[in-house]
């Protein structure tokens, strides 16, 4: 990945939330929202909550809270276990008025989705997420970012957006043909397949350049040779091969980053999210890294299809394990893999209106949402039903304004 030159320094919004370490600084566990109690919910099934007492304490089991910052209810811990948490925003009453602040543990990893229908505030929720991940310590955001949505993020302190690029080494030799559309048990992909496998064992460094030398030099047919070489000057295009781009690994703790997918073919854009979920992962199972990582993934159905399903599937469900957290966010549930809403115990769910995006949250979450989910999801920009496993609760919540901006458009609702 190399650092994109932004054409100017994105403007910053004044924080409206007031956290010991000010809105861009990074904070630890300490702090009126970094060692929130968890408020027990104790409820099954969606909650939205009656104004009165609730607009301003949350939920009616929870105790009011007589300091300047009410205590936050935290989704994704027990209740009672403390550490940092990102501040998401405030529960939301029935009748529009806003009641506690919500928060989301960030002491341990967790697996997320965040669905809508366009224009219901995914992206803006992410960029959320990714502002309170970067104000934290012992955590660190990487988004993935195929619209170019996220360069505000470049914004807070050591931020950056890279332009997207991988070492071709960070593909492994049997993922070649499938990358460079060819049939691995056809003689060119199974070439390919072959050449990669002896250039990477090889003394020199895996590039575009050394495997087209290999081919070559290889003993097989013109014709196969061609092939693969035609094939080959199509990835070349992609321009994302760089045999001098950085590890992964260096990516984590290097402050928040942005990896600008944007106007890359979808092939390619495959090829990245294969190459950073699956490189964060062996990078964590490694037991290398004192930062733990959380990747945000937004048009997640562009990733987590074909070549990089597979890394994704093992990021949801043994990432939690050395440490890795990913939150995928996506318009179209229906067409994340099953197990990706399944092994979620975040899901944040802005209005959904198709019944099969309905339908495959309800399945794969059973527990919690409600057969009339559909109707349940709070309508409105910005506003989300958030489904915690740990207190086994389903909530809607307001999702604070961003502090930095956010793709360009006007980043509060009252603007539109
Ligand atoms: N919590 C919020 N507070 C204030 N404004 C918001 C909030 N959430 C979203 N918005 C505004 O709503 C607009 C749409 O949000 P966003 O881009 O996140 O939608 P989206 O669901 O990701 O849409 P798409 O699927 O088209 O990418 C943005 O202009 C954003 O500024």
């Amino acid at each position: 990945m190399t650092e994109r030159d932004l054409p100017s320094s994105p403007h910053v919004r004044s924080g409206t939330n007031s956290r010991s370490a000010g809105p861009l600084g990074k904070r630890n566990g300490s702090g009126p929202f970094g060692e929130a109690e968890g408020v027990s919910c104790g409820v099954s099934g969606t909650h939205q909550y009656d104004s009165g007492s609730a607009a301003t304490n949350g939920p009616s089991d929870v105790p009011s809270d007589v300091s300047s910052e009410p205590t936050p209810h935290v989704l994704g811990r027990e209740p009672g276990s403390g550490g940092p948490i990102a501040r998401l925003g405030a529960f939301l009453a029935r009748d529009g008025s806003t009641g506690a602040p919500v928060g989301i543990d960030l002491d341990g990893p967790h697996a997320g989705v965040l669905v809508g229908k366009r224009g219901t505030g995914k992206s803006y929720t992410l960029g959320v997420l990714a502002e309170e991940i970067a104000a934290t310590v012992g955590v660190s955001p990487i988004v993935l970012d195929p619209m170019g949505v996220f360069e505000g993020i470049a914004a807070l302190p050591d931020g950056r957006v890279l332009e997207a690029t991988i070492h071709p080494e960070s593909l492994p030799p049997d993922r070649w043909p499938e990358i460079a559309r060819l049939d691995p048990d056809r003689p060119p992909g199974s070439l390919l397949w072959r050449v990669v496998e002896a250039v990477a064992d090889g003394s020199s460094r895996t590039s575009l350049s050394a495997i087209r030398e290999a081919i070559a030099d290889a003993d097989a047919p013109a014709a196969t040779k061609r092939t693969v070489e035609n094939h080959l000057d199509l990835l070349a295009a992609w321009d994302v091969f760089d045999a001098d781009a950085p590890s992964v690994g260096s990516l984590i703790g290097g402050g928040p980053t942005v990896v600008d997918c944007r106007s890359l073919p979808p092939a390619a854009t495959k090829a990245i999210g294969y190459a950073l979920a699956r490189g964060i992962y062996d990078h964590c199972v490694g037991g290398t890294s004192d930062v733990q990582p959380w990747l945000l993934v937004d048009e997640a159905h562009a990733f987590l299809e074909g070549l990089a399903a597979d890394a994704f599937r093992t990021l949801f469900t043994r990432g939690r394990a050395p440490g890795v957290s990913v939150v995928c966010a996506t318009q179209r549930p229906s067409a994340l893999p099953p197990v990706a809403v399944s092994q979620s115990d975040l899901v944040i769910a802005h209005r959904l209106t198709d019944e099969r995006d309905v339908d495959a949250l309800r399945v794969a979450q059973p527990t919690y949402l409600a057969d009339d989910l559909g109707d349940t999801l709070p309508a409105g920009v910005g506003r989300a039903l958030v489904v915690d496993d740990a207190t086994e609760g389903a909530h809607t919540v307001r999702v604070r304004e961003r502090h930095t901006v956010h793709g360009g458009a006007s980043p509060s609702v009252s603007d539109r």
